[in-house]
C-alpha cells in the first residue's frame, strides 16, 4: 500500500501580514490586516453593541477615522472585547462581589465555586481533544471538543501531556466535555451556556458568509466530490461491493494494521492530494478569517468553513460510512450522521507535535495531504474504553496519499517534525443523531 512521496514542497505557510485576533471565551482567529476594519470585526466577534481591542500590553488600540481600519501590527495577537459582554462580566462580577461580602459574614470557603462557575460560563467551546488521567483517558478530563464553533483562546501547551508517564495536566481550563459534569450549578450557568454557543455559531456563519462572498477558488472544481478524484484501490472494492454485496469485497480497500481497529487504506488520486493542498495554500494567503479547528491545533484551516461542506457530506454518506458501519458498529460507525473536516499544520517553527490525546470522533480518517518532512509520525496506545488495550504501542510514518480510520477513543498523538512541513486532512465522523 505504499505511495511515493512525489507532491512537491508545497510548504504550509504562514501569512506574514497576518495578526492573532483572541475573543476573551470566544476563541481565536487569524486574520489579514487589510480586513481589520470595524464593521469586519463587529460581524466576525458579533460584537454589534462595541468593539474594544487591546494589545499585548493592555493598551487599547483605536480605529483609524479615515480609513476605518484598526492599526494592528502584523504578527502580533490582539485581545478583542466586546463592549456587551464586559459590560455584563461586570455585572457578574459586581454580583459576586456583592455575594462575596454578604458570604464573607456566613463563610468563606464558597469563593472557589463561584470562580469555577464563573469560568465555565466563559470558556464554552465545542471542538476538543481529551486528555490523560493517570492511566486512562478519561472523558472527564480535558476533551479536544468537536463542533462547528469550536474555538479557544489558550494555547494547546496548557493541554500538554506527559506522554511517557501518561499524566495529563488535571487543571486544563478547556474542559469541555466535563462542562456537562462540572455544571450542575444554577439555571443562570446553562442560559449563560446557550448564549455563548449561540453566539459562536453567529460568529461561525459570519465567517463563512466573509468566506464565501470574497474567495476566489483556485481549483473550483475539486469543491465537488467526483469518482475520479479517488485511487483505484479505493473505488473498485466499492463498485465491487456494490454488486455483491459481499463485505469482504468492500473490505479489500483496506489494510489492517492492528488488532484494534486501525486500518490504512488509499483514497484519493496524489494529484487530488496536491491541488487540495494548493487550494488550503491558496486560501490561507487570502488572509480571510481563519478559526482554530479544534482545541490543540493552531494553524489548521476548517475545510467546512471554506466551502468543502458538501464535498465531505458526500464523501461521509456515500463512501466512508460503507465501512464504519462494517468496522465500527460498536462505536456508533453503523449511525455516523456528522463530521468535522480540517486540516492540521505542523512547520519547523510553527506546531511541530501533537500531544497524547483522543479525538471528540466516533470514527477518525487521518489522511496525510504532504508535503515533504520527516519525523511527525503517529502513535496510538490503545482504546480508552478499553483497559487491557492500553499497553498497545503502535507508530505509524504517514506517507503522502495514506489515509488511516481508526476508533476516536483510540488515544494518540504525534511525534515532532523532524524537517519540512505536514499537511494532514482529519475526518472527524461523529453519530450526531438528527
Ligand atoms: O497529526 C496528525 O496526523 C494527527 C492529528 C490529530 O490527531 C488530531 O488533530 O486530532
Ligand atoms: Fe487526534
Amino acid at each position: 500500500m505504499s505511495i511515493s512521496n512525489t507532491i512537491n514542497s508545497l510548504a504550509a505557510t504562514t501569512l506574514s501580514n497576518e495578526v492573532h485576533l483572541v475573543s476573551l471565551g470566544y476563541g481565536e482567529l487569524r486574520l489579514a490586516t487589510q480586513y481589520c476594519e470595524r464593521k469586519t470585526l463587529e460581524d466576525l466577534f458579533q460584537t454589534e453593541d462595541g468593539l474594544i481591542i487591546v494589545d499585548s500590553e493592555g493598551e487599547e488600540i483605536f480605529v483609524d477615522p479615515k480609513t476605518n481600519l484598526y492599526p494592528l501590527e502584523p504578527e502580533n495577537t490582539y485581545t478583542v472585547i466586546s463592549e456587551k459582554d464586559l459590560e455584563s462580566d461586570t455585572e457578574d462580577n459586581d454580583l459576586d462581589e456583592e455575594e462575596e461580602e454578604e458570604e464573607d459574614v456566613d463563610d468563606e470557603e464558597d469563593e472557589d465555586d463561584r470562580e469555577d462557575e464563573h469560568e465555565t460560563t466563559t470558556t464554552t467551546t465545542t471542538h476538543s481533544h481529551g486528555h490523560q488521567e493517570g492511566s486512562q483517558l478519561k472523558e472527564e478530563t480535558c476533551a479536544h471538543t468537536h463542533s462547528s464553533c469550536c474555538q479557544h483562546n489558550d494555547n494547546h501547551s496548557s493541554c500538554a501531556h506527559d506522554e511517557e508517564s501518561e499524566q495529563n495536566h488535571p487543571c486544563c481550563p478547556h474542559d469541555h466535555d466535563n462542562e456537562e459534569v462540572v455544571l450542575n450549578e444554577p439555571q443562570h450557568n446553562h442560559t449563560l451556556n446557550n448564549q455563548v454557543y449561540f453566539k459562536l455559531l453567529r460568529m461561525r456563519e459570519a465567517r463563512v458568509e466573509m468566506i464565501s462572498r470574497l474567495y476566489k477558488r483556485l481549483h473550483p472544481e475539486i469543491f465537488t466530490l467526483s469518482e475520479e478524484f479517488f485511487e483505484n484501490d479505493f473505488i473498485e472494492p466499492i463498485r465491487q461491493y456494490r454488486k455483491t454485496k459481499q463485505e469482504k469485497d468492500l473490505l479489500k480497500a483496506l489494510n489492517k494494521l492492528t488488532d484494534t481497529d486501525i486500518y490504512q487504506f488509499k483514497i484519493f488520486k496524489l494529484d487530488f492530494c496536491k491541488k487540495l493542498l494548493e487550494e488550503i495554500e491558496n486560501f490561507k494567503n487570502t488572509g480571510l478569517p481563519i478559526a482554530r479547528p479544534n482545541s490543540m491545533n493552531n494553524y489548521g484551516v476548517v475545510l467546512d468553513e471554506i466551502g468543502f461542506t458538501q464535498f465531505f457530506t458526500d464523501l461521509r454518506q456515500n463512501y466512508l460510512c460503507l465501512f464504519t458501519s462494517i468496522l465500527y458498529k460498536q462505536y456508533y460507525g453503523d449511525c455516523i450522521d456528522g463530521h468535522h473536516a480540517f486540516v492540521v499544520q505542523y512547520k519547523m517553527d510553527k506546531d511541530k507535535e501533537l500531544a497524547f490525546h483522543y479525538d471528540e470522533s466516533d470514527v477518525t480518517v487521518n489522511l496525510c495531504l504532504g508535503s515533504e518532512f520527516t519525523g511527525g509520525s503517529l502513535y496510538f496506545k490503545g482504546i480508552l474504553d478499553q483497559p487491557e488495550t492500553h499497553s498497545e504501542y503502535f507508530e505509524f510514518q504517514h506517507q503522502v496519499g495514506s489515509a488511516l480510520i481508526h476508533i476516536g477513543t483510540h488515544r494518540h498523538g504525534a511525534r515532532g517534525l523532524e524537517s519540512g512541513s505536514r499537511t494532514n486532512l482529519i475526518l472527524w465522523l461523529r453519530r450526531i443523531g438528527y
